[in-house]
């Protein structure tokens, strides 16, 4: 089964161009540490998912580009072209002259109205190529215009004409200070948007991030470059192949499918008892936990850790909570490496911090002109201030 990806603002571009340029040279990286029959059946999942073939044999990543300025996409398609090994199609772009200038009201409202059958095209005609489609993978950072607010708006679209696709939205957190003055709104609109319309967050934070290269890799002056390779990385741990339930050399052809339906049950919330013994030990409790394994003994590494009921919230089974996906094949030349993707409180804060400032913001009612003339009303800030609340409370008391 294959996956779309759109690429949108120049944060989902750039960070897409490195995702697509990992799980290539991953692929197709020599051998894999493991035995050449393995090493084919992972190179055909990862092309099934992620790129079509041309003509000429060359890959063409299963993308499309959205950008309300040329500079980025340009940028990124020759780029691509260049690796020589994989590309982005000919006519997989979208963009314009003039982006959203950090409004997310002129993305959502200005933008994405304008150019929605454009965009939704160059959807549908990518869609077509998939013999089978799993779901869409939406690039976009929170913080800008366009990403943020023309990413909302297309999202919300796939939800319309693909309810059955499962819609995943990588999001980037912005650093926590000296960025773009109405960082705080725009992410608030983002975040309150895409609980409606998309299945999936998966949220990475420049800070955490920016920490990573600074801290574990040594580099002095971090670039964008540096922080996109390494989401980029740990994006292609997750998302590379990993065995299906069938055995060895099965490899899961459904690459999206995590359970993100999670209610709690319908009976209501567990004694308090049991609520407040929770709250005293657990640091960070969660909904689901997914590790994945890749290279030497995965099959004999030991995961009894994640299973420890402490870690979830007590309304759920660690079984139903947990999972583990394995492949033998090492990722990246990396002999052995793991990757976590959790559903759990640790947003809860940088969330809190973002719905406190643009809080703040709302009540002196700074910049609200910026946004009401091109549509959205103090109306439309209360009712995201109202779900983001409800949110934050409904992971504070797991
Ligand atoms: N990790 C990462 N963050 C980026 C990158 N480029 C921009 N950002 C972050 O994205 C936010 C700004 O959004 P952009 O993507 O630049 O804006 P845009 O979506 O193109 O929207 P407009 O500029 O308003 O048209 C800030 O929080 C930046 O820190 C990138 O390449 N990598």
């Amino acid at each position: 089964m294959s996956i779309v990806t759109v690429q949108l603002g120049q944060c989902g571009n750039q960070i897409g161009f490195e995702v697509f340029d990992a799980l290539f040279n991953d692929s197709h990286c020599s051998r894999g540490l493991c035995s050449k029959r393995e090493n084919e059946a992972y190179q055909a999942s990862c092309k099934e998912r992620f790129f079509s073939e041309e003509e000429n044999g060359v890959p063409v990543a299963r993308a499309v580009l959205v950008d309300m300025e040329p500079k980025v996409i340009n940028q990124t398609l020759s780029k691509a072209a260049c690796s020589g090994r994989w590309k982005y199609g000919q006519h997989s772009c979208f963009c314009q002259k003039q982006g959203s200038g950090n409004n997310w009201a002129y993305g959502y409202s200005v933008h994405g109205p304008r150019h929605e059958e454009s965009i939704m095209n160059l959807i549908r005609k990518e869609v077509e190529k998939c013999e089978s489609l799993s779901g869409f993978f939406i690039i976009m950072s929170m913080a800008g215009g366009t990403g943020s607010g023309l990413g909302a708006f297309v999202t919300q679209n796939l939800q319309d004409q693909y309810s059955s696709a499962l819609k995943m939205n990588q999001i980037i957190w912005p650093y926590g200070t000296g960025e773009v003055i109405v960082q705080n709104y725009n992410s608030i609109l983002t975040l309150s948007h895409l609980y409606r319309s998309s299945d999936a967050l998966l949220v990475h934070e420049n800070d955490a991030v920016h920490k990573i290269c600074v801290k574990l890799m040594n580099i002095k002056q971090v670039s964008f470059c540096d922080i996109n390779q390494v989401l980029a990385h740990q994006l292609g741990s997750v998302f590379q192949p990993t065995y299906s339930g069938e055995g060895l050399f099965h490899y899961r052809r459904n690459p999206l499918g995590i359970d993100w339906q999670v209610r709690p049950p319908l009976s209501g919330l567990p004694p308090l008892g049991k609520m407040s013994v929770n709250k005293e030990t657990h640091f960070n409790t969660s909904i689901a936990n997914l590790v994945i394994l890749r290279g030497k003994d995965v099959q004999s590494a030991d995961v009894g850790a994640f299973k420890d009921p402490a870690l979830y919230t007590s309304w759920l089974e660690p079984v139903h909570a947990f999972s583990v996906w394995k492949t033998q094949r090492a990722f990246r030349k990396y002999e052995k490496s793991a990757a976590l993707v959790s559903n759990s409180q640790s947003l809860v804060k940088p969330l809190d911090m973002i719905v406190g400032k643009a809080w703040n913001m709302f009540a002196s009612r700074a910049y609200l002109h910026q946004y009401t003339k091109f549509g959205i009303e103090e109306e439309d800030f209360l009712d995201s201030f109202t779900l983001l609340e409800q949110v934050i409370a409904s992971y504070c008391n797991l």
